[in-house]
């Protein structure tokens, strides 16, 4: 490679990040569409009708362009529709997504029926036309022509932006009048607005949608999923090729590499070209980004010496190619992409191209956010939720087949069983998943507050309240969920205005007189007996059956404790240190302990732990409370009306079972005199003469099978099922 690269400051031009070629990047892209990569959450769309995109444009050219390029990305997933703005006539153009110009800004409003749902292009150029705009000679007067005034401007900055700036380039569009002598026009793909007096013409085609308008649309028809792969690398590729045609075939040397420097730093993933001799000829302003190096100190040095793990050598010697590989630097997260460059079959180069991904999520979750309302998204997933117990498996079955219902939901569980965690993944099990999800807690609020936070106020409707008014979260999650949890708190008057939201499904805000309908799903939780509550008369008995259309009541942890261990490694995962190692006493004392706090007071104890602890947990670090020197804590008394009462001390015998099934769930062996140790870190004497006669029993009763030497004592299925409904 001929030409070095220089800096200049770094391009302020953000919102273009891709200039190029979408021609590249869009056969790319649709390649992963159906590729590697699955670009599109093509499963996601089973079922639903189909989006309808509508592209509005001022001429017929743009709009076909744009329709292909769309056609490419979308596929059939979505249904395009396209208008000239003239075709237009009275009616109102409805869709979920309109596509239109910046030329018709303003003006579009008065064609649609929801002007929220448009957006405008961004544009680029088409890289390949580059080549002939760079090759002209200097100081040449060029009509720069397209459809308006704003996109004869627009083209002209992006030109100057990439370099083209030894042209002359005078903006021409329809209604500009005469022009002063020129000596060619530069036509964006208008062929009808040149003039006839001149000679020479370069096409450079009409300009294509650049990558950011494509991945919003992507987004706001909900179809770029979270392995959204914006890593193109192709049209870097492209370049360099272009870069090394020009090389070879113009004289005029440094005025190209300015411009190839213009290029190479508007492109918004880090490039390293490296030559045969392994030395660094490009690093662009990305990679000096990237690296946290400067170009200056790197080019020309050979690319081991200077910047270590490229692999570019690698890539050079053995001609190989490395598509979207992770790589850690530092702190971001790299994909970088490493290929052979060739010349008549021979490698003369290597190249990588670096994309910081975060930049990519940032991109999606930015526009995200602005599609969903922030705070209104579940985060929550069925596959989010840990346990391979019966009763856990029942509930996630339960749940699912109750998300394909519109009816409200009442869950009920002790607190900290996962209520809320449900109740999310409840709506994003739904059809509904699309739209906001609402979370109000009733227990957290004063009730004059969770009645504004509900249904909304008006402008004076009490001192203090916003101008302009408020809507409640009820017209917020309008087509999404509501989930109002701590149902069970909530005041005889904030009961009745729900009670009148269920039945009417319209909302009228505090103060206002205007009927609000709304399209909303509610699922309410509680850890309050709400039944005992309506009989009492502090729960309104017809609410109650509103709410509890469909129920689901989530076990707690001390009847699913096969979770616990598994629990525990997900919290330890979570808090990241799975390095940490739990003894056998620990995890017995754990599995053993009685939970009222559920699986919250299992991820604080964890979260305890971790912050305690270097690499082992032995039982004088857990919590206080944990400690059976200082805690007289007890096992649930449990009301017995199997055989085995008659054994006496019911507590000694659940202990035993409860161990033996541990050590199943954990495929270990236990003996008696580690039952006996385990017992008394619970409060429990039990010595292993004791422990022995109590397992001859319950092996009498079917309970356990006693193994002779070795093989230990184990827990039969019968014990299981006794153990279970003893565990209540
Ligand atoms: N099965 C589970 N797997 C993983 N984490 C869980 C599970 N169940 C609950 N959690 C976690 O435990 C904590 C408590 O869960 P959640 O808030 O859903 O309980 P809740 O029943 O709504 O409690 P409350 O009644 O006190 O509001 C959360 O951090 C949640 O993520």
């Amino acid at each position: 490679m001929g030409y070095e690269v220089g800096f200049s400051l770094y391009n302020p031009f953000g919102y273009l990040w891709e200039l190029f070629s979408l021609k590249g990047k869009l056969d790319f892209m649709s390649k992963n569409i159906v590729g590697d990569y699955n670009f599109l959450s093509g499963g996601t769309l089973v079922g639903i009708t189909k989006k309808e995109l509508v592209i509005i444009t001022i001429s017929k050219e743009t709009n076909e362009l744009f329709k292909q390029q769309l056609e490419k990305v979308l596929k059939n997933k979505v249904n395009i529709k396209s208008y000239i703005i003239e075709e237009i006539d009275d009616q109102f153009v409805e869709a979920d997504l309109i596509l239109s110009t910046k030329s018709l800004m303003g003006e579009i409003d008065n064609y649609v029926a929801d002007p929220s749902k448009i957006i405008f292009a961004r544009r680029s150029l088409d890289i390949s036309f580059l080549e002939q705009l760079i090759k002209l000679p200097a100081n040449k007067k060029a009509l720069l022509i397209n459809n308006t005034q704003l996109a004869a401007f627009e083209a002209k900055d992006l030109l100057t932006e990439v370099g083209i700036d030894h042209i002359d380039l005078i903006p021409f569009y329809p209604g500009k009048g005469t022009v002063d002598k020129v000596d060619l026009a530069i036509n964006l793909g208008e062929d009808k607005y040149v003039p006839d007096n001149i000679d020479q013409v370069i096409n450079i085609g009409s300009r294509v949608l650049d990558l950011t308008t494509i991945i919003e649309i992507l987004i706001e028809l909900n179809l770029l999923d979270d392995k959204s792969n914006l890593l193109s690398s192709r049209y870097i590729r492209e370049l360099v090729e272009l870069s090394r045609r020009l090389e070879i075939n113009m004289k005029n040397k440094a005025r190209i590499n300015k411009k190839l420097d213009a290029i190479i730093n508007h492109v918004h993933d880090g490039i390293i070209y490296i030559n045969q001799q392994e030395e660094i000829k490009v690093f662009n302003e990305m990679a000096e980004e990237i690296f946290e190096m400067d170009a200056e100190d790197v080019i020309g040095n050979k690319v081991n010496e200077t910047i270590p793990n490229t692999k570019l050598d690698e890539v050079l010697k053995e001609d190989i190619k490395h598509i979207n590989a992770v790589q850690n630097i530092g702190s971001k997260k790299i994909v970088s992409t490493r290929v052979p460059v060739k010349e008549e079959g021979e490698t003369v180069g290597a190249l990588a191209t670096f994309k910081d991904v975060t930049d990519v999520k940032e991109l999606e979750e930015d526009l995200r956010r602005k599609l969903k309302k922030k705070g209104h998204i579940a985060k929550y997933n069925f596959s989010d939720i840990v346990g391979k117990s019966q009763e856990l498996k029942k509930g996630i079955k339960k749940a699912k087949k109750l998300s394909k219902s519109e009816s409200t939901v009442l869950i009920q569980g002790e607190s900290g069983t996962g209520k809320e965690l449900f109740a999310h993944s409840i709506h994003n099990y739904s059809e509904r998943n699309k739209a906001p999800f609402v979370v109000i807690n009733c227990a957290a609020l004063p009730d004059n507050l969770l009645e504004s936070e509900l249904f909304g106020y008006e402008e004076g409707a009490f001192t203090g309240a916003k101008k302009g008014g408020k809507p409640g979260v009820f017209e917020q999650a309008h087509t999404g969920t509501i989930f109002l949890d701590e149902i069970g708190d909530i005041s005889p008057s904030i009961q009745s205005r729900l009670l009148r939201v269920l039945q009417e499904k319209e909302v009228m805000r505090v103060g206002g007189t205007k009927v609000i309908p709304i399209d909303i799903r509610v699922i309410t939780a509680t850890n309050k007996n709400i039944q005992q509550l309506v009989s009492e008369g502090k729960f309104r008995e017809d609410l109650y059956y509103r709410l509890n259309v469909l129920s689901l009541q989530l076990p707690p942890l001390r009847r699913r404790r096969e979770d616990i261990p598994l629990l525990i490694d997900y919290f330890l995962e979570k808090f990241d240190r799975e390095d940490l190692s739990l003894s056998k006493e620990v995890i017995s004392r754990l599995y053993n302990y009685n939970w009222k706090g559920n699986i919250r007071e299992l991820e604080n104890c964890i979260e305890y732990i971790v912050q305690i602890c270097e690499d082992e947990v032995e039982i004088d670090n857990l919590p206080s409370h944990f400690n059976p020197k200082q805690n007289n804590q007890k096992q649930e008394q449990v009301n017995m009306d199997f055989e085995l009462d008659e054994l006496g001390d019911i507590e000694e015998y659940i202990f035993i079972l409860n161990e033996l099934y541990l050590a199943k769930q954990l495929d270990e062996n236990i003996g008696r005199r580690e039952i006996a140790k385990n017992a008394e870190i619970n409060n429990l004497y039990l010595s292993p003469q004791m422990v022995r006669s109590r397992l001859n029993k319950l092996e009498e009763h079917g309970l356990v099978d006693i193994g002779k030497g070795r093989q230990g004592t184990t827990i039969t299925n019968k014990g299981i099922k006794v153990l279970k409904e003893l565990g209540n």
